[in-house]
């Protein structure tokens, strides 16, 4: 079961953007076992209504299709989650995503989707909630950036997309503070879920080629992102706004021109809930 007390967000309520797959759907998951309500909203319609549907069985959730990057589809988002559940107390902004490529072949429709979507759709989502909801009510936003720390080659839109919204996540800490809002960032390393191994795992598994250049020599599982999400939005984190935690086991530290790790199992992952059935 999850690390924190049972019934922990019991008549809480939660929206998590990305809320049916990988990192987003163990977020969910561990939500909705702590009792709270979860709303989780993405593209495709079908996936998240599948996904709605087995995750139901653990507590209340509802599917609400939604493109982050379309304003008009973020404020019906936000507007139809409060119309379900009343009150809104937390905002995981985790749906996002990229390709790889070289910068110099990236053409500027590829660039503006990707900042569109992990920049401006965390800049929309967190807006929206603020405007009708959190400003009045206070509340808790967490947002899922990446291991950029030392610049991203082949995902430089990525990279600078989520070093704006480390940013972004530091200006709303302090702008809605007054407000009674906590802002935080989250930044997964190599996180292993069945749909980011099927994005990036065409010719090899990235996630089994990287596993040696990591201090863990093994990549992360999504609970070990979901735990620490939680906990944020959680009381233990009161005093804790304005800041991103990296949970990667120090790989963004880590080079092997310094230092070298033999490989080992003296890490091993935190991994606890059911895998979903494919
Ligand atoms: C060293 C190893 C590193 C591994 C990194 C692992 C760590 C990170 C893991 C994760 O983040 S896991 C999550 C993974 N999931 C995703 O990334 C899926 C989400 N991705 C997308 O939805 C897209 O990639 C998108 C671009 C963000 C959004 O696409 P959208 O549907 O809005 O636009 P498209 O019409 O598909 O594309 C628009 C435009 O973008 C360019 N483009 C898109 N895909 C590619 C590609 N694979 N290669 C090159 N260019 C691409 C292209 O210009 C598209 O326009 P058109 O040419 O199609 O007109
Ligand atoms: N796995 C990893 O190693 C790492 C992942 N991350 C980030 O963590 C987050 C979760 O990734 P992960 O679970 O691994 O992979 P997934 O591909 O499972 O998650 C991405 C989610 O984002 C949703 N999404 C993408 N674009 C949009 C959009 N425009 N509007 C609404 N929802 C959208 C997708 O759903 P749909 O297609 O239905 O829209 C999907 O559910 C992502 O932001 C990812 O980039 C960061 C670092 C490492």
């Amino acid at each position: 079961m999850s690390v924190l007390r049972p019934n922990l967000f019991r008549g809480s309520v939660a929206i998590v953007t990305g809320g049916g797959s990988g990192i987003g759907r163990a977020i969910t998951y561990e939500l909705l076992t702590l009792g709270c309500k979860v709303v989780i909203a993405s593209r495709n319609a079908e996936r998240l209504e599948k996904a709605a549907k087995e995750l139901g069985e653990v507590g209340d959730v509802t599917s609400i299709p939604c493109n982050i990057r379309k304003e008009e589809e973020v404020q019906a988002l936000i507007s139809q989650a409060l119309e379900k559940y009343g009150k809104l107390d937390f905002l995981v902004n985790n749906g996002g995503g990229q390709f790889m490529s070289p910068v110099e072949s990236m053409s500027l429709k590829g660039w503006n989707a990707v900042v569109e979507t992990n920049l401006t759709g965390t800049f929309l989502m967190c807006r929206e909630a603020y405007n009708q909801w959190f400003k009045a009510n206070g509340g808790s936003i967490v947002n899922i950036v990446a291991d950029m720390w030392r610049g991203f080659p082949m995902m430089a839109h990525t990279g600078a997309a989520r070093h704006a919204v480390v940013n972004l996540t530091q200006s709303l800490a302090i702008e809605w503070a007054e407000d009674g809002v906590r802002v935080n960032s989250v930044a997964p390393g190599m996180v292993e879920s069945s749909t980011a191994a099927a994005n990036y795992g065409k010719e090899a598994n990235v996630f089994d080629v990287v596993k040696e250049y990591l201090p863990t020599k093994r990549t992360g599982v999504p609970d070990e992102v979901s735990s620490v999400v939680c906990f944020l939005l959680s009381p233990g984190a009161s005093f804790i706004s304005g800041t991103t935690i990296k949970v990667d086991c120090g790989s963004s530290l880590y080079t092997r021109l310094m230092w070298n790790i033999d490989n080992h199992d003296k890490l091993p992952a935190y991994q606890w809930i059911p895998k979903p059935k494919l």
